[in-house]
């Protein structure tokens, strides 16, 4: 059994690690030369996941195609603005039995496409069924450390989200499987604009009512939004839902949540972003959510006061104030009082 990882970031190794692990024979994609030499000489990825050995069997290359010959599962775990021109790239290489996976989590801010729309629209159409996502509260981080953690694999077809949950099942990293790939991925991209919002709650020095506000108040659009999509509400209420977005709102390894905490504290958008090497999804994923909610007439309140602080320049303090004099809601739209009685 041969996997390909097309990905070296840090989760893109941490996923290889898993799966060298547990007895699959793992090629890593980094599509720079050097990080692959990086990571072939030090077997670490100091660039992106500094002080986690990377076992010796996984083979390392910048060469798609030695890294996808012959593999029966590849795992994309690039960046989303970037998965459709690699998908365009390696899709000939892939062997026709081979099960797709991607372990991204983003929207395309332009088409508004999740990542499996992508793998889909951009590989040969005989992978149509053969598609998967992996997605849920993970940090690498911790999973490098090997620290408990739960994922979902989604797919349309039962045995492939099975394949996928066998390959990657272990003592500390259980996966369930799911059918609804709107829900799982909708869930995992969207949990990263609220990350961004409640960074910023924490860098402006507001408390844990707060982000709590956040977290409630952000599944509530995130399921309005993934209902209208297609999605089943109960996947918001999951692991790659509500369980995604606990950790990335409250986790210190979170590159949303930081970056929302430095923009909270003064910092510009472009500031942050050139800060780091590392993806911050939640920005492009903002502005996709922000388009496709206007689209569609969904009420998404956070995500619009996130696009008019992230998009133009609108200032923290006053996207909170925004929020906070709304007009008075119902807590659960379609849960409503008895018929009104004279009191
Ligand atoms: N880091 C984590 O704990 C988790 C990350 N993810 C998702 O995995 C995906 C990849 O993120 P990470 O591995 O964390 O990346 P990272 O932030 O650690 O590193 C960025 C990676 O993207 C690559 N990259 C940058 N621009 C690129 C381009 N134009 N084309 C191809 N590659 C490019 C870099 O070479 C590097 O490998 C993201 O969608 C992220 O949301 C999902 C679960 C957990
Ligand atoms: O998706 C993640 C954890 O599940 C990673 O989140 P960040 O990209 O914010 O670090």
């Amino acid at each position: 059994m041969k996997a390909a990882v097309v990905g070296a970031g840090s989760w893109g190794t941490t996923l290889a690690n898993v799966l060298a692990q547990n007895g699959i024979t793992v090629a890593l994609w980094a599509r720079r030369a050097e990080l692959a030499e990086e990571i072939k000489n030090y077997r670490e990825n100091r660039t992106y996941l500094p002080g986690v050995k990377i076992s010796s069997s996984i083979n390392v290359s910048s060469d798609l195609e030695q890294v996808i010959h012959d593999s029966n599962y590849v795992v994309m775990v690039v960046p989303s603005h970037s998965m459709s021109a690699i998908c365009r790239q390696l899709g000939k290489y892939i062997i026709d039995e081979a099960i797709i996976i991607s372990a991204s989590k983003g929207l395309e801010s332009d088409t508004f496409r999740r990542m499996s729309q992508v793998l889909a629209d951009e590989l040969p159409s005989r992978f149509s069924e053969r598609i998967a996502v992996l997605s849920g509260p993970s940090h690498a981080e911790e999973v490098s450390k090997e620290l408990p953690t739960t994922v979902v694999a989604a797919s349309a077809k039962r045995q492939v989200a099975e394949q996928v949950q066998d390959i990657f099942m272990n003592a500390y990293f259980r996966v369930y499987t799911n059918p609804d790939v709107v829900g799982v991925e909708l869930g995992g991209a969207l949990k990263n604009v609220i990350a961004i919002c409640s960074g910023i709650s924490d860098g402006l020095g507001f408390g844990d009512n707060t982000r709590a506000a956040l977290m409630t108040r952000g599944i509530a659009e995130i399921t309005r939004l993934g209902v209208k999509l297609g999605a089943k509400p109960a996947t918001f209420g999951g692991l790659s839902g509500i369980g995604d977005l606990i950790v990335t709102c409250s986790s210190l390894y979170s590159r949303n949540r930081r970056a929302g905490m430095e923009i909270g504290r003064g910092k510009t958008v472009k500031e942050v972003v050139e800060s780091t090497k590392m993806v911050i999804e939640g920005i492009n994923t903002t502005k996709a959510a922000y388009l496709l909610a206007n689209k569609l007439h969904i009420e998404m309140p956070i995500t619009e006061q996130a696009y008019e602080v992230l998009f133009q320049n609108k200032s923290p303090l006053d996207a909170v104030s925004t929020l906070m004099k709304r007009q008075g809601k119902h807590e659960i739209e379609d849960m409503v009082f008895e018929k009104s009685v004279e009191w």
